[in-house]
Parts: C-alpha cells; structure tokens; sequence
C-alpha cells in the first residue's frame, strides 16, 4: 500500500507530522509520503517559496523513517492538480497496489471543485480525516462520497486498489500554518508547533515576516 499526504505546508507543523503518523499506524504502512503542492491550486500566494517549504519538510522529517518527501509537484510546472499526482502514482505502482490519499476535512468540504474530482476514487482511497470546526456539509459531494464508498476497516483498503473512503477521527493537535505565520508575523515565537530545526530555518530565511537578527 502507498500513502500520500498532500498539503501547502506553509510551513509544515506538528499537526502535520502527529497526523501523518496517526493515519500511517492505522493503516498498518511502513510510512506516508509527504507531497508538498508547487502551486496550490485553490488559494493565492504562499508565505514560502517552493524550495523553502521543501527545504522545511526535509528538517521536519529529517531521521524519521515513516515519514517521506514526495517532490512530484514540485518538479512539475503550473499548478499541483491532485488528479494529475494520482494519476502519475498509479501509473508507476501499477493498476493492483493500493493506494491512499490522506485529507483533512477541510480540505475535502470542496471536494468538489477539485479539478477531476470524479477520476479521483477511481485512483486511489481517501482518507478522510476529521478536523474539528470542520464537518462535512450536509447533501454535498464530499458527504455523499463518504456515504457511498465508506469503508468499514483500514484493513479493507488492503483489499482493493482504489474506491473506498475511510473516515478517521484521530487525536490531532489543533496547530494551523495560518496561525504560525501570524505568531511570527506578530513578532512571537512559534516554538512547539513546529520542529525546532524548521523555526530555526525559517529565522535564518528571515520567512513569513521573522527577523534573522532576533532569534528566539
Ligand atoms: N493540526 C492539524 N491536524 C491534522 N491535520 C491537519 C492539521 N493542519 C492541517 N491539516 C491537514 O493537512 C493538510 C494540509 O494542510 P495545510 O498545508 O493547508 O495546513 P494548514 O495548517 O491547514 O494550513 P493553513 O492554515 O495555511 O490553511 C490538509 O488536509 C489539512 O486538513
Ligand atoms: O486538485 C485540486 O484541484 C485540488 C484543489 C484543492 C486542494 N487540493 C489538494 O488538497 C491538499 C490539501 O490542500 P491544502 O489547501 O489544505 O494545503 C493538497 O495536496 C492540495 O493539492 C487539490
């Protein structure tokens, strides 16, 4: 089974990293790979560059072997269309491996503005992760979706290749980029939230508004 996380990771967090572990242990996989997006299809600038969200991933995973760094869409030009990722990871695993995207329910309330959004079950599962403040809009895709190919086990996933959706209610630390950035557009320290070696970079960098003369 191959598991992807996909996300804008401006800048990575401890939210992140906990649920990439949470879902790789229910799963029963040996790791989950990170894809962080180029150009995020469905929000405006990033407070980071390509490179440096990269760059932050890699010091956040840096020694630990059940996380991986999928770089594909930051390899490809334009726009990080999930479909297009799905579509390059099946190709290469071939038709009978299954394989798992992995969404927070925030994400997947707009499901359906995804470009190609239908091809996507027919690609890979979902897992759909609840976030709290975030439900499922009564009637909308995303809902009908969930009702329609739930999968009853993590282990049914093991038994198909693609098709189910699996909702996952995981302890997760309430940590948003959103928030950091704002912690340290606001002069303060985001220590804790994210991995020491990612606040230390993004001071160096002088990233979403961090001073390089005032570490702390
Ligand atoms: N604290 C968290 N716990 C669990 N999942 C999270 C957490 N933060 C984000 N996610 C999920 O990670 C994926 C990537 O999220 P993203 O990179 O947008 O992070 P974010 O913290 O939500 O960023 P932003 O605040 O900029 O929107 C999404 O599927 C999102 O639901
Ligand atoms: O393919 C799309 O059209 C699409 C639209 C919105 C979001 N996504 C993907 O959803 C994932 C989470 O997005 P975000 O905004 O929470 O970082 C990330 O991998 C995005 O590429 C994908």
């Amino acid at each position: 089974m191959h598991v992807i996380y996909g996300g804008t990771f401006d800048p990575i967090h401890h939210g992140h990293l906990r649920l990439a572990l949470e879902v790789g242990d229910s799963l029963g996989v040996e790791r989950v790979d990170l894809v962080p997006c180029h150009i995020p299809p469905h929000r405006g600038d990033t407070g980071a560059g390509a490179e440096q969200r990269l760059e932050l991933i890699r010091l956040a995973i840096d020694g630990e072997s059940a996380l991986g760094l999928d770089e594909r869409e930051l390899r490809r030009a334009g726009a990080s269309y999930t479909a297009d990722t799905l579509r390059q990871l099946r190709s290469e695993l071939g038709r009978d491996e299954p394989l798992v995207m992995v969404v927070g329910t925030d994400a997947f309330a707009a499901f359906d503005r995804w470009r190609e959004w239908r091809d996507i079950p027919e690609l890979a599962h979902i897992v759909v992760v609840r976030r709290p403040g975030a439900d499922l809009a009564p009637g909308s895709e995303a809902q009908r979706l969930v009702r329609e190919r739930q999968a009853q086990s993590p282990q049914a996933l093991w038994q198909q290749p693609s098709g189910l959706v699996l909702e996952l209610d995981p302890p997760l630390l309430e940590i948003s980029a959103t928030g950091i950035r704002q912690c340290i557009a606001d002069g303060r320290s985001p220590r804790y939230l994210t991995p020491d070696a990612v606040w230390q970079r993004i001071q160096a960098l002088g990233l979403y508004g961090a001073c390089p003369d005032r570490r702390v």
